[in-house]
C-alpha cells in the first residue's frame, strides 16, 4: 500500500520544496512507482508520486522517496512522516541507509546512457562512463531554500532528487549531459541519472526523470555570498571607491562574463539555434507586455512605471528578428559557484514556476545576461537594506556606493561576455538587453511580493532610479 493521504498532506504543505504554498489544493492520490534495489531486511525504500490538485484544475506531481522501517529509527525523528502498514516511515533523503542504496544502485545497476529507458514501471539508473563512484561515502542532505533535495556523498558526488516532476526531458539533466560530453569546464560533470518509464492510461509509456548524480564541487563558494561580502567590504571603507578596496569583485564579474559566454557558445554548438522572424519577435514583446499586465494585479506599485516598461518592450517590434538558442533561463548569482578551477554554473532547470514545455523552448541568450545584471543590482541593495537605517550623508554615501558597485560589476561582466563572443552591444543587442532586463524586474516584483514581501522594494527601487 502507498502512503495514506491524510498523513502526507500536512507533511507536503510544510516542506520547503513544495511550490504550491499559499494556493488552495488537495492531495488527489499517492502512487508507488518503484523500490530501490538491494535493501536490507527491515528496510524498504519506495519512490512514491503525490498528485497535488489545485483548485482551478491544474495538477503537479511531487516525488516522495520514503524509507519504510520495521522498527523506529531514533536518529531520524526529525524526518518521520508517519506510521502505516506496520512500518515507521521517514523522508528517505535524510537517511544515510536509504541514500547508500541509491548510490549502490547507480554503481551496480546502471545501464549505458544510450540504452533506451523502455522497461515499463521500472527504475532505470543511467551512468556516463569515466568516473568510479565512492560507494562508501556518507550522505549529507543540503539545507537551504531549494526547490529540490540535494544530497552530497562525502566530497565525491552530489545527487539532486527532483521534487516536482513532469513527464519528459528534465533540462537540468539534458543540459548537464551535453555540456559534460562537450568537456565544458563551467559545469559540474554529470555522472548519471534515474528515469522511470511510467505507464500512461492509454498504454504508452512516458519517461519521468527522478534524480541526477553529478560531481561534487568541493571547493565551491556561492557567487551570491561572495558578491555580498564584496559589497560589505566596500561599505566598510568610508573613503575608498569600488576599484580601490581589497574585496573588489570586478575581476570575478569579468570571469563570470567569460564563463557564461563559453557556456552559451557550447549550448549553441550542441542544441539548435533558430532565427525568430519579426512576427515572432513582436510576439515576444506581446508576451512581456502580458506578463506586465498580470504583474500589475499582484504589485500595483508597478503602475507608475508601466508606460515606460511597455515602451521598452515595444522597441522589440523594430527588430527584423532575433537568434534564439538553449539558455540557462533563470540565471542569477545564486546559481554560480566559484571553485579553485573557476566559475561553475548550476541548476539548468529554468524558472521552476514555468511549465516544462515553456522551459525547454529556446530563448535569447540576453535573458541570461539580464539575469546576472539584475543580480549585480540586487547585491548592494540587499546589503544596504540589511545594514540598518542610515540618514543624511551616510544614506547618500551608501546609495552612491551601491550604484557604483553595481555599475562597475555590470560593465566588467558585459565587457568580458561580449569580448569572448566577439559581439558588440550595438543598438539591436541593447534593445534586447533592455527588454529582458525590464521583463526580469517585473518578474522579480511578483516573485518578491509572493515569496519575500519585505524585498519587493528592491526591484521597485531599481525602476524608480532608472526613470
Ligand atoms: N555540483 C555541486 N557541488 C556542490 N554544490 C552544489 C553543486 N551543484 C549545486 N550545488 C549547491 O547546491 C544547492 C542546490 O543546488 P541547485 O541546483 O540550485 O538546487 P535546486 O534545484 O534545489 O534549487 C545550491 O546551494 C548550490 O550552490
Ligand atoms: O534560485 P531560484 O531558481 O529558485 O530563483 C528564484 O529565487 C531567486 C532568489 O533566491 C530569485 O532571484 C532574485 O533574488 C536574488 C537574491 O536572492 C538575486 O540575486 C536575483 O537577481 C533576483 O532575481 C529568482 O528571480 C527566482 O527565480
Amino acid at each position: 500500500m502507498s502512503a495514506p493521504l491524510d498523513h502526507l498532506r500536512g507533511w507536503i504543505e510544510q516542506a520547503r520544496w513544495f511550490g504550491g504554498k499559499g494556493r488552495s489544493w488537495s492531495l488527489a492520490g499517492v502512487r508507488r512507482v518503484g523500490d530501490l534495489p538491494d535493501a536490507p531486511d527491515g528496510l524498504r525504500v519506495a519512490i512514491e508520486l503525490a498528485e497535488v490538485a489545485y483548485d482551478g484544475g491544474t495538477t503537479d506531481y511531487y516525488q516522495l522517496p520514503l524509507a519504510y522501517y520495521s522498527e523506529p529509527q531514533d536518529r531520524l525523528g526529525h524526518a518521520l512522516v508517519g506510521e502505516w502498514d506496520g512500518a515507521f516511515v521517514y523522508d528517505a533523503v535524510h537517511d544515510r541507509e536509504s541514500m547508500a542504496l541509491w548510490l549502490a544502485a547507480f554503481n551496480a545497476h546502471a545501464v549505458d546512457p544510450s540504452s533506451p529507458s523502455d522497461v515499463r514501471g521500472e527504475l532505470m539508473f543511467h551512468r556516463l562512463p569515466g568516473y568510479d563512484l565512492d560507494i562508501e561515502a556518507h550522505s549529507t542532505l543540503f539545507s537551504g531554500e531549494q526547490s529540490n533535495s540535494s544530497v552530497a556523498f562525502g566530497e565525491d558526488a552530489l545527487m539532486k532528487v527532483f521534487r516536482k516532476v513532469t513527464p519528459g526531458v528534465n533540462p537540468d539533466i539534458a543540459i548537464h549531459q551535453v555540456l559534460t560530453e562537450a568537456g565544458s569546464t563551467h559545469v559540474a560533470a554529470l555522472y548519471g541519472w534515474l528515469d522511470l518509464v511510467d505507464d500512461d492510461a492509454d498504454g504508452t509509456g512516458s519517461t519521468i526523470q527522478l534524480a541526477m548524480l553529478q560531481q561534487f564541487l568541493r571547493t565551491a563558494s556561492d557567487g551570491w555570498d561572495l558578491a555580498l561580502a564584496s559589497v560589505r567590504n566596500l561599505f566598510a571603507e568610508a573613503d575608498l571607491h569600488a576599484d580601490e578596496v581589497g574585496g573588489d569583485f570586478a575581476g570575478e564579474a569579468a570571469r563570470l562574463g567569460t564563463a557564461l559566454a563559453e557556456v552559451h557558445a557550447d549550448l549553441a554548438a550542441h542544441f539548435p539555434v533558430e532565427h525568430r522572424d519579426a512576427d515572432a519577435t513582436s510576439a515576444l514583446a506581446t508576451a512581456m507586455e502580458g506578463r506586465l499586465d498580470a504583474a500589475l494585479d499582484v504589485v500595483p506599485e508597478l503602475a507608475p512605471h508601466a508606460d515606460r516598461l511597455r515602451e521598452t518592450f515595444g522597441r522589440l517590434r523594430d527588430l527584423d528578428g532575433i537568434a534564439v538558442q538553449q539558455v540557462h533561463g533563470d540565471l542569477h548569482l545564486g546559481q554560480t559557484l566559484r571553485t579553485s578551477k573557476g566559475w561553475k554554473i548550476v541548476d539548468f532547470e529554468g524558472e521552476p514556476a514555468k511549465p516544462l514545455a515553456e522551459r525547454l523552448l529556446p530563448d535569447s541568450a540576453w535573458r541570461d545576461v539580464a539575469g546576472m545584471i539584475r543580480s549585480f543590482d540586487y547585491a548592494p541593495r540587499v546589503v544596504a537594506m540589511t545594514a540598518g537605517p542610515a540618514v543624511g550623508d551616510e544614506a547618500d554615501q551608501r546609495s552612491y556606493r551601491a550604484a557604483e558597485w553595481a555599475a562597475r560589476n555590470r560593465a566588467a561582466f558585459l565587457d568580458a561576455y561580449t569580448t569572448e563572443l566577439g559581439t558588440a552591444l550595438d543598438g539591436e543587442a541593447g534593445t534586447l538587453l533592455d527588454a529582458y532586463l525590464a521583463d526580469k524586474v517585473v518578474y522579480e516584483a511578483v516573485y518578491e511580493a509572493r515569496n519575500r514581501p519585505g524585498w519587493v522594494s528592491i526591484p521597485l527601487a531599481a525602476l524608480e532610479e532608472s526613470r
